[in-house]
């Protein structure tokens, strides 16, 4: 049987009044990617991850989740967990009956202990959701998410919030869930997260698919930047601009004009200062949108 795609998002346009929030998107994600739908603010992210959720129907165009309408509750609810930005927990319900009603909800098998242990929340099991710190109640919302190991899971700015050792459990447990087959989706701010770990980024700009592929993909188009600063009486260094009283090379071969400079540096005993190097980064594609 060939491997069909686990998202399939065809032409998809999401008007709010006469606004068009999400205009014409199509994008696929395969089993077992995880793929990142990044964007600037107000791009049609959340909007779009409402359709593929099922809780926004689309205006116009076609999503399918394991080739079934979103809105198909008995066929996908059961294969997806979802990690909204905003969760909608009763405050006065403790942590494992939160987790044992979403998990009931989801038709999913786990037991509560389990999950509790993976989202580091098990000494607060008995803990009412009104008095859980805000980092708390991000990791009930990505507990309700794993539940069961869903075949699919959506994850919106999983991370806003969280403490650096919460951030590192919870990719953590995702790889775990990646291991076993899992599909994620993912929507961050944190470049850094998307750049270390998607297989594919989808980079929305005003209700568009802006750009889409790896990060090497989608970073080669720019060029890498070499800044450093020189001693007063150095010699003029070889062709380079000025930028700012520092200097700064643009290069689509950085191991090259690096090592020419260095060397260069190295024969005249130039010590170079506040030298860095370093490939194209994700923020650099981000930045150059504006120009687009
Ligand atoms: N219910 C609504 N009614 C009217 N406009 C809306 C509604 N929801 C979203 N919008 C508008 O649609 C656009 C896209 O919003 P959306 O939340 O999908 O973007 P986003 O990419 O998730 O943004 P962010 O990164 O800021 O969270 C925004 O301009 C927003 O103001």
């Amino acid at each position: 049987m060939p491997d069909s795609p686990v998202i399939d998002v065809a032409g998809l346009s999401v008007t709010y009044g006469d606004f068009a929030a999400v205009r014409d998107l199509s994008f696929t994600v395969h089993r077992g990617e995880l793929y990142a739908l990044l964007g600037t603010n107000g791009a049609g992210k959340t909007s779009t991850l409402e359709v593929i959720e099922g809780h926004r129907k689309a205006t116009s165009g076609t999503v399918r989740i394991f080739g079934a309408s979103p809105q198909d509750r008995q066929a996908v609810r059961p294969r997806m967990g979802i990690m909204l930005q905003e969760s909608g927990f009763s405050p006065d319900l403790t942590v494992e009956e939160s987790v044992a009603l979403i998990g009931s909800l989801s038709g999913r098998d786990d037991t509560v202990d389990r999950v509790l242990g993976v989202v580091g929340l098990t000494r607060k099991a008995s803990t009412i959701v009104a008095q859980l710190s805000g980092g708390e109640k991000r990791r009930l919302d990505f507990a309700t998410a794993v539940y069961g190991g869903p075949e699919l899971v959506i994850l919106d700015e999983p991370t806003t919030g969280l403490d650096i050792q919460s951030r590192d459990a919870l990719w953590a447990a995702v790889d775990r869930l990646r291991e076993a087959g899992s599909t994620v989706v993912l929507t961050t701010h944190y470049l850094e997260e998307a750049q270390e770990r998607a297989d594919r980024i989808g980079l929305m700009h005003e209700g568009r698919l802006h750009r889409e592929g790896t990060v090497a993909e989608l970073t080669r188009t720019l060029p890498s930047v070499i800044t450093f600063g020189l001693p007063p009486g150095a010699p003029e260094p070889p062709t380079v601009g000025a930028l700012n009283g520092a200097f700064h090379i643009e290069t689509f071969q950085l191991q090259d004009d690096l090592h020419r400079l260095l060397a260069w540096a190295h024969d005249r005993g130039v010590e170079l200062e506040k030298l860095q190097a370093g490939p194209t980064r994700l923020d650099d594609v981000f930045r150059a949108l504006d120009a687009a």
